[in-house]
């Protein structure tokens, strides 16, 4: 499944050009307030296409993970429009919700990792609760293990592992069902730079094998090793810089 390896040297490379055709999902004068407090985005308008790469930045409560919540159809728009695979996110009958978001991986800031099972176990997690067979998937997760680098890791419990261990573990399982997007929130939060690089190439290669990458971070550094799209929130509001 993935074949991919990780380059050892790097330099800073250009993501693969987008696809052309209708966006994955589409964004049109989108407000989000949560409750009766302020509006926390105003007036989004973008497109995200398919297999393109874009760091999201911008000062912490800028709304980076809101705007990440929205992305994964877990918060829905106070107004504006939201188009997700074609599909006004406000008329999705619930219980088709899960089979669209399936659609799209995302790796949390704080991972949420079950510390009861094992590395492996974490990742076919998604892949069980559906009911899948273990002879469907099991060749899978550890090929995804290994493509991460955790190869050694695959049978640990995730308190042994480290801060970057655990950014990988969680980055698996959020592509054991192969998503289109990928939504990463602060990956590079916890690591340190060389790592911060590793898992950086690791996202650019799967970008390569034809995902479309989110990653929100603060890294200035992280963003200037890659010649990718900027979306800037300052205020509320978002600027993109292709
Ligand atoms: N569930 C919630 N209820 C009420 N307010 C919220 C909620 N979640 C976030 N906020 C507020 O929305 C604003 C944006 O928060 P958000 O976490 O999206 O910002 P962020 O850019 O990701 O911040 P950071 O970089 O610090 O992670 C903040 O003012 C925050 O306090």
């Amino acid at each position: 499944m993935f074949t991919g390896r990780l380059r050892s040297s790097f330099t800073r490379p250009r993501p693969r050009t987008r696809q052309t055709g209708p966006p994955l999902i589409h964004f049109e004068n989108v407000g989000l307030r949560y409750g009766m407090g302020p509006e926390i985005l105003r007036d989004l308008t973008f497109d995200l296409p398919k297999g393109s790469f874009q760091f999201l930045t911008g000062p912490s409560g800028a709304g980076k993970t809101t705007l990440l919540r929205l992305l994964f159809m877990s918060l829905q728009p106070t107004r504006g429009l939201i188009k997700s695979f074609g599909r006004d996110i406000t008329s999705i009958p619930r219980n088709e919700l899960p089979m669209l978001r399936r659609r799209v991986g995302i790796v949390f800031q704080d991972f949420r990792l079950l510390d009861h099972l094992t590395t492996y176990e974490n990742v076919a997690l998604p892949l069980r609760v559906r009911g899948k067979a273990e002879q469907t998937y099991k060749q899978d997760v550890i090929e995804l293990l290994k493509w991460v680098g955790l190869g050694e890791r695959i049978n640990v419990l995730p308190p042994v592992l480290s801060g970057g261990e655990k950014q990988r573990v969680a980055i698996a399982r959020a592509l054991i069902d192969r998503p289109e997007i990928l939504l990463a929130d602060e990956p590079t939060g916890n690591v340190d730079p060389p790592m911060a690089r590793r898992l950086l190439s690791l996202f650019l290669e799967l970008n390569r094998l034809g995902t479309a990458v989110v990653i929100a971070t603060h890294d200035l550094a992280l963003m200037d090793q890659v010649d990718a799209r900027r979306m800037i929130l300052t205020d509320g509001r978002l600027d993109i810089y292709e």
